[in-house]
């Protein structure tokens, strides 16, 4: 078994570097081989997603990513941005379906921004589709307007589409897991607004009747953001297009404490994965030994779970990261008073050491 590391930008090497540890703990037999990916693989070769890096992807049983991207980069032309390099992993590895669990850890409950009752043994599943919609649309760019409010000026357009299988495709993996959680599927849309959405309703409920013992229930994107922080424990399995689902995963993760304990499998149709913490390279805290490492850290419980086979190895981590939880430590994204707050390093060395 190969896992392919790719640290990245800012945050995504130092948490990498956590998750790293805690998988060669693990005393398993796998390879792991590391490339550079997004600005640092722009710095070194004038490419964001070079050729080496994206065979080394395609080889590998599993990806375990970091994030990619920094303001530094923001002016260069768009294919050469770091983003470019996670969107094209997406793409080139046609990584549709993308699970973001919002689980919110009973030690964690005073941490998040909701009251504790709201929150108290939350765990829905976001399921965002991951490789069409808005941000893969063509066509898209500037040009000189010939009509709308103002012709003549200068404008940017995107195009938002989504065919039948690639709706299709991403409903069946919901309902599927809907099956072996609580039988409810809550789909996200703009269906009074657009057209695509439309569509999107309409292949979910065609869909649905091949799951009759599932729930399905249609919201739009923003009373769906309303219930999120209102009564986020409605809800058990989202899914949705790949902006509302971004979007709205970074508003869940807040429900469970911080956006740094929020992780993601990316998963393609043969369950080759690559998996990444939901946020991105923290610019902000970069090179402090602060970032939360969890997210990664449980990213990589996902790929030992969804794409390496190693259920028990999974449950190890996620019960290590529990326990030092419970243990009191913190970063301090999820520190409140009478914890311990720690840095990067010591979680991931407190995760080591709570393995066993
Ligand atoms: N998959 C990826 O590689 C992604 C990359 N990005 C890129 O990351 C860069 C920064 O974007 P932002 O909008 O600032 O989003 P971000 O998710 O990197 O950061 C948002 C806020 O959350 C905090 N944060 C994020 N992860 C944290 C962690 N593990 N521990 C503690 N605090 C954490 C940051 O300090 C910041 O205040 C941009 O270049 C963006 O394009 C953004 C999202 C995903
Ligand atoms: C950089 C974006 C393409 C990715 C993002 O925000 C995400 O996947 O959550
Ligand atoms: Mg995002």
């Amino acid at each position: 078994m190969k896992i392919a590391v790719l640290p990245g930008d800012g945050i995504g090497t130092e948490i990498v570097a956590e998750a790293v540890k805690v998988l060669q703990a693990l005393d398993l037999k796998f390879e792991m081989e590391s490339a550079l990916v997004g600005g640092a693989a722009y710095d070194a070769h004038g490419h964001p997603l070079p050729e080496s890096t994206l065979k080394l992807a395609k080889e590998a049983d599993a990806i375990l990513f970091g994030a990619v991207g920094d303001w530094k980069y923001d002016k260069l032309d768009r294919p050469l941005r770091p983003e470019q390099a996670i969107l094209g992993l997406r793409k080139n590895l046609g990584l549709f379906a993308n699970f973001r669990p919002a689980i919110c850890y009973e030690q964690l409950v005073g941490a998040s921004s909701l009251k504790p009752e709201l929150i108290a043994g939350l765990d829905i599943l976001i399921i965002r589709e991951l490789t069409g919609d808005i941000y893969f649309g063509q066509p898209r760019g500037r040009r000189v307007a010939t009509d709308g409010h103002f012709p003549g000026a200068e404008e940017a357009f995107d195009t938002m589409r989504y065919s039948r299988p690639e709706i299709e495709r991403i409903a069946h993996v919901a309902f599927q897991a809907a099956r072996k959680r609580s039988k409810k599927v809550t789909s996200v849309d703009k269906a009074n607004v657009l057209e695509t959405f439309q569509f999107w309703k309409d292949v979910m409920t065609e869909v649905g009747q091949q799951y009759p013992d599932v729930e399905l229930q249609h919201m739009y994107v923003d009373n769906a953001a309303m219930q999120l922080v209102k009564a986020p424990k409605a809800f058990d399995v989202v899914v949705t297009g790949n902006m509302f689902g971004d979007i709205l995963s970074d508003e869940a993760s807040m429900l469970t404490g911080s956006i740094g304990m929020l992780p993601s499998a990316s998963l393609n149709s043969s369950n080759q994965g690559l998996y990444e913490p939901s946020h991105g390279s923290a610019p902000d805290i970069a090179g402090k030994g602060i970032a939360n490492p969890l997210a990664t850290i449980l990213s990589a419980a996902m790929m030992l779970r969804f794409s390496l086979n190693q259920e028990a190895a999974a449950q190890r981590i996620e019960a290590a990261v529990q326990k030092v939880l419970a243990q009191g430590l913190r970063t301090g994204d999820i520190y409140s008073e009478g914890t311990t707050k720690v840095g990067t390093a010591q979680m991931g060395d407190a995760v080591v050491k709570a393995l066993g």
